[in-house]
Order: structure tokens, then C-alpha cells, then sequence
């Protein structure tokens, strides 16, 4: 029911929650599936039908919640710095691992097991437990919520144990990092770089640490199985049918996870992955039957000039991470080298297509506040690691502009649901 006119902003908010939550609650029992909960064995993600409503709940809560709060309690919440402690903690010593699938153990277990006191093991996980990672049914007692058992996945883990070792570090830095060297473009002078006091860019200090490499992969891998990052986002919401027999080239695709699903669902399509050595190293025997015939892999490296002519090039989550210079301009130590879109160039002919898949950067206030708050944050992560930055959509026709103005930028489709926009080009060569 609408509130009054003459409502306040609280009371108005309390209705729209319940309202939204009475049609969340339809959806999900109109598909049989469970109410949210932290259960152990609750479900951890919403069905796509649901995530209007999901959206309009989480921002009026957190409004209402917000709005309840003096200035001082608002801005402790916000600068909780020490909220990646018990992160660092249960990642680095594996205790999702160490607490029974439907079972229990111990504050003191988990002391015995990590080497630490058990009067700190209890303070971290109660910190922990406060933010609904684990549970504590009776004191000193640890057990799964939803939320821990989900770390007990090793990509999970892993992106945790980056984030508090080498991305939380990198954060505190940033702000010297930029006074530092004001509008430096360079992929060594960041937060990254003071935090780990290192001139090495973050590709080349994860080669001198396989470990921590390991990880960081681990975590790339968690972040794209979630739901956001589905590939099924481009196989339904570009129009690869109407292509009909066409060579596709995924730029930078690594090991085909994208290439065989284009392979699959559009039965016309050949697709080359294009990669570092290493890391299409033997992928090719993890192609299925069905596809093989029409997925195949070559080194190549993105700054070098194309040689392959084909109809599509597509790019996943190639250029987000690249400062606009090395996205554009010859690098001085490779003269021949256009580096990333120039280097598509010399392949090209007309109307070739240029499929790019990456985030694109709302305006203000123009995506649910939840959503952009995350949208802004992997924004200045982009800095604190490379230099680089998250883009709107003008960014982007800006950028492809400057690299040439051959490049015209047809349309950018948001999927629902999807962290990546879709940015369909096609180069004019006659332009
Ligand atoms: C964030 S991943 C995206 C992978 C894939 N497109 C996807 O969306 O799953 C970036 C990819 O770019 C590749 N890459 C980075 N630098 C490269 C280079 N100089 N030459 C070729 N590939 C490169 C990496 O190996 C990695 O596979």
C-alpha cells in the first residue's frame, strides 16, 4: 500500500521495502525456490526475475539504515578498516576449510590448528561472525553460515587472500601514489608499486611471485563464476546469428571459455583465441568434440599488429585494465608496436566488427546506489593497481575515437544482470 503523501522520508521507505519484498517473496515462490536466509545450506544468488526488485530493497535499506545513524556512526561504518583483518585471517590460514560441512568445531580447534591464541582467534571470528561469515550457535562454538561455506571454495579463498594481501595494501597507498606522480600514466607508479615497494608493474611482481600469481588467477576465477560475469551475457544479447558464416578472433581470450560457447550456440561461427603462450598452452585438449573442428588457439601478443582478417574481433575484459596510453599510442620501446586498438589496424577491413565487452561507468545517479557503489570502487581499483580506470560510456567513444576515428562506435547494450556492457563497432575504412 502507498504511503500518505504527508509520509516522511523513513515511512516512505519502510513501504517500499515491504512492497518490493512481498513481490521478491512472490517470485521466489512462484519458482518453488527458498527464502533467502544464512542457513549453511541457503541459496546465494537470486533468480535474473528477481533482481529489479533485489535492487529496490537494497537501496532503501540501506537508506533507512543510513538515515538512522549519527554522522560519527555513518562514517565508522564506511572507514571499517579493519573489516579485511578477519579476511586476511580465515584466507590465509584456510579456516572455512577447517570448520566441518554441517558440523562444528572449536574456537580452540581452530587456535591448536592456526598457531594463534585462542583469545584472538575468538576476537577475529567474532568480527567475522558479526558480518555473517561463520556463526557461533553457542560461545566459543564455530559453525557455516551460507556466506563462509562459500569460501570454502578455493577460487573464493583465493580472491580473499589477493584482496587482503595485495589489493587492500595497494588501497591505503593510492592517495600517495597520486600525489606523487600526478596524472602519471605509467603501470608502475601506483599504490601498488609504494605498497609493495616494488618499480615492477603488477603483471611483472606477480611473475617474480608465482604464489601470489596463483592466487590472483584463483580470484579472477571466482570473480567470473559469478552470475555477473556469465558468458551467457554476449551469447544472448548480440545478434551472432545474423552473422552467418563468420571468422571471429577473441582477442586476448585465454584458455576459450568464451570461444566454445560462441561455438556452440552459433553453429556457423569459427572463433581463433588469441593468447600468450603460456596461457593457451595446451588448451586446445580442453576443447569439446562437438566444437573442435571450429576453436583454435595462436599465440599473439595484443600490442603487436594483427595479421588475422576476420569479421569480428572481440575483446573480454582486455582494454578496462590498460591506461589510455598503452590503449592508444605507440609504445616507445616497440616502435613498430600500436599498442591494443591501433595494433587491430592493419587486419581490419571494411565493416569488420569490433566487439568489446567491458564495464562501463554509470553516470551519477543513474544505476541503483548499491551498484554503483561497487561500480566506483572497482573504478579506483583500477588506479590503485594500474593506473588505469573504469570508463563511461562517452569514455569509451572517446577513447576509440582518439585511437581512430575509423572506429564508430554503433551501439553499447547493458544486459540485465551483467557487469559488462556490450560495445558494438565497425570500422570504416572508407572513413
Ligand atoms: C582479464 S583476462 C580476460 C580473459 C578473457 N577475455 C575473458 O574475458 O575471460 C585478460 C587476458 O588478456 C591476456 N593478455 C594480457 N596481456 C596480453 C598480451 N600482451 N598479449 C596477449 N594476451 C594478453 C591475459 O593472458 C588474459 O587471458
Amino acid at each position: 500500500m502507498a504511503p500518505s503523501e504527508s509520509a516522511t522520508r523513513i515511512v516512505q521507505l519502510a513501504s517500499t521495502i515491504s512492497d518490493a519484498v512481498a513481490k521478491l517473496d512472490e517470485i521466489l515462490q512462484s519458482q518453488g525456490l527458498q527464502t533467502p536466509s544464512f542457513n549453511e545450506d541457503a541459496p546465494t544468488s537470486l533468480p535474473e526475475e528477481a533482481l529489479a526488485m533485489q535492487s529496490v530493497v537494497l537501496d532503501a535499506t540501506s537508506e533507512l539504515h543510513d538515515l538512522l545513524l549519527s554522522p560519527m556512526a555513518l562514517l565508522l561504518n564506511k572507514t571499517a578498516q579493519n573489516s579485511m583483518v578477519p579476511f586476511q585471517f580465515i584466507s590465509h590460514l584456510g579456516v572455512a576449510g577447517m570448520v566441518p560441512l554441517g558440523g562444528r568445531t572449536s574456537f580452540q580447534e581452530i587456535a591448536t590448528k592456526t598457531g594463534l591464541s585462542e583469545v584472538n582467534v575468538g576476537r577475529v571470528l567474532r568480527h567475522a561472525i558479526a558480518m555473517r561469515v561463520f556463526q557461533e550457535p553457542e560461545p566459543g562454538i564455530v559453525a557455516h553460515t551460507n556466506i563462509s561455506k562459500a569460501i570454502t571454495d578455493s577460487s573464493l579463498n583465493d580472491w580473499l587472500k589477493t584482496a587482503s594481501r595485495d589489493l587492500w595494501p595497494a588501497a591505503t597507498k593510492m592517495f600517495d601514489a597520486m600525489r606523487k606522480w600526478p596524472n602519471s600514466q605509467e603501470i608502475n607508479e601506483t599504490g601498488f608499486s609504494l605498497a609493495h615497494d616494488t618499480s615492477m608493474s603488477v603483471y611483472e611482481f606477480f611473475q617474480a611471485n608465482p604464489d601470489r600469481a596463483l592466487s590472483f588467477v584463483g580470484s579472477l576465477k571466482a570473480l567470473t563464476s559469478s552470475p555477473e560475469y556469465d558468458v551467457r551475457h554476449v551469447i544472448d544479447n548480440y545478434d551472432w546469428r545474423s552473422l552467418g558464416q563468420a571468422q571471429v578472433v577473441d582477442v586476448g581470450g585465454s584458455r576459450g571459455n568464451v570461444a566454445i560457447q560462441l561455438a556452440k550456440n552459433f553453429p556457423e561461427l569459427k572463433v581463433l583465441v588469441q593468447d600468450k603462450e603460456e596461457v593457451i598452452q595446451g588448451a586446445e585438449n580442453d576443447i569439446p568434440n562437438e566444437v573442435k573442428a571450429r576453436v583454435s588457439f595462436a599465440v599473439h601478443d595484443i600490442i603487436c599488429p594483427q595479421t588475422v582478417e576476420a569479421d569480428v574481433y572481440y575483446l573480454r575484459w582486455i582494454l578496462h585494465n590498460w591506461p589510455d596510453k598503452y590503449c592508444l599510442c605507440t609504445n616507445s620501446g616497440q616502435p613498430e608496436g600500436m599498442v591494443i586498438l591501433r595494433a587491430l589496424i592493419p587486419a581490419l577491413k571494411h565493416n569488420a566488427r569490433i566487439v568489446i565487452q567491458e564495464a562501463c561507468l554509470p553516470e551519477p545517479g543513474t544505476v541503483p546506489l548499491w551498484k554503483e557503489t561497487r561500480l566506483r570502487a572497482a573504478d579506483l581499483s583500477m588506479t590503485a593497481l594500474f593506473n588505469a580506470r573504469d570508463r563511461t560510456a562517452n569514455d569509451w567513444k572517446a577513447l576509440f575515437t582518439e585511437a581512430d576515428r575509423r572506429f564508430v562506435l554503433k551501439s553499447v547494450i547493458q544486459p540485465t544482470g551483467s557487469a559488462l556492457a556490450i560495445l558494438d563497432l565497425r570500422w570504416n575504412a572508407e572513413g
